[in-house]
């Protein structure tokens, strides 16, 4: 599944990665995916909608597509449509939102559970959402840490509210872990996707130079827009009774 490349017309080749957001009560997955794509953070969104959104990425000179769903669980739907579909999982809890946390467990064993079941390895990324709103906070950054390491998930805490870069350093993280997967290096970002300061060579930092430089104020915007209305009441059931 990891890694598909789409043909160009002089043969060269793009390699492409899905990823896919999933978690429950309001964690802002809507919030992190139209902000990674867009750079804007847009307050209020249809709860039933679920949508696929792609970006272009260059890194190392080298265009990347990236697809991300903002996923929506309901009663009837499959999670198999992206547990099959993605090449890494951003599980979201809201730190101001300890339901969603413990949500945010039953999502990472579930996800595991299917990729063992499936003989798969996938970059998982827990990602603690809202820290703009940390007078609220319900759970510990070190709680979030341990949930992570627990299920070898790598660990974030961000907010869809403020900095851009705060939320592209996680999609930056889980696509730079789909990319040494499957072609066994990982390619430069023009902004590293780490919490530590990034090391580059002296040519890596020119090459970056260079592509900041040539790289557009706003990235493409969105080829696929939220397309599927949905009635019925969303509910992580159907989801959990599969996988457990
Ligand atoms: N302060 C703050 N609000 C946020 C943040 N992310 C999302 N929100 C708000 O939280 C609410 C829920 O965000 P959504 O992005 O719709 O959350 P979701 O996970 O997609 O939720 P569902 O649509 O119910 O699945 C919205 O009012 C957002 O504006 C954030 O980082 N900080």
């Amino acid at each position: 599944m990891s890694g598909r490349r789409t043909h160009l017309r002089n043969g060269a080749t793009t390699p492409e990665f899905n990823l896919a957001l999933v978690g429950a009560l309001s964690v802002g997955k809507s919030a992190l995916t139209v902000k990674y794509i867009t750079r804007r953070f847009i307050m209020e969104y249809d709860p039933d909608l679920e949508g696929t959104y792609t970006k272009h990425e260059d890194w190392d000179n080298q265009d990347l597509i990236v697809h991300v769903m903002d996923t929506c669980d309901k009663e009837d739907s499959d999670p198999s449509r992206y547990l099959r579909w993605a090449d890494g999982f951003l599980v979201v809890y809201s730190i101001t939102h300890r339901q969603s946390f413990d949500m945010a467990r039953d999502y990472l064993e579930s996800i595991s559970l299917y990729l063992k079941s499936q003989g798969r390895e996938c970059p998982l990324a827990l990602v603690g959402n809202k820290i703009d709103l940390e007078r609220y906070r319900q759970v510990n950054k070190t709680e979030g840490a341990a949930l992570a390491t627990e299920y070898e998930a790598v660990f974030y805490e961000t907010t869809a509210a403020e900095e851009y870069e705060l939320v592209e350093r996680v999609f930056h993280r889980v696509i730079q872990e789909a990319y040494q997967d499957k072609y066994g290096h990982i390619p430069h970002p023009l902004f590293i996707a780490d919490d530590r300061p990034p090391t580059y060579s002296q040519q890596q930092q020119q090459q970056a130079q260079h592509q900041q430089q040539r790289r557009p104020k706003s990235p493409k915007g969105p080829t696929e827009k939220k397309d599927e209305k949905v009635q019925q009441k969303k509910t992580l059931n159907k989801f959990f009774k599969i996988f457990n």
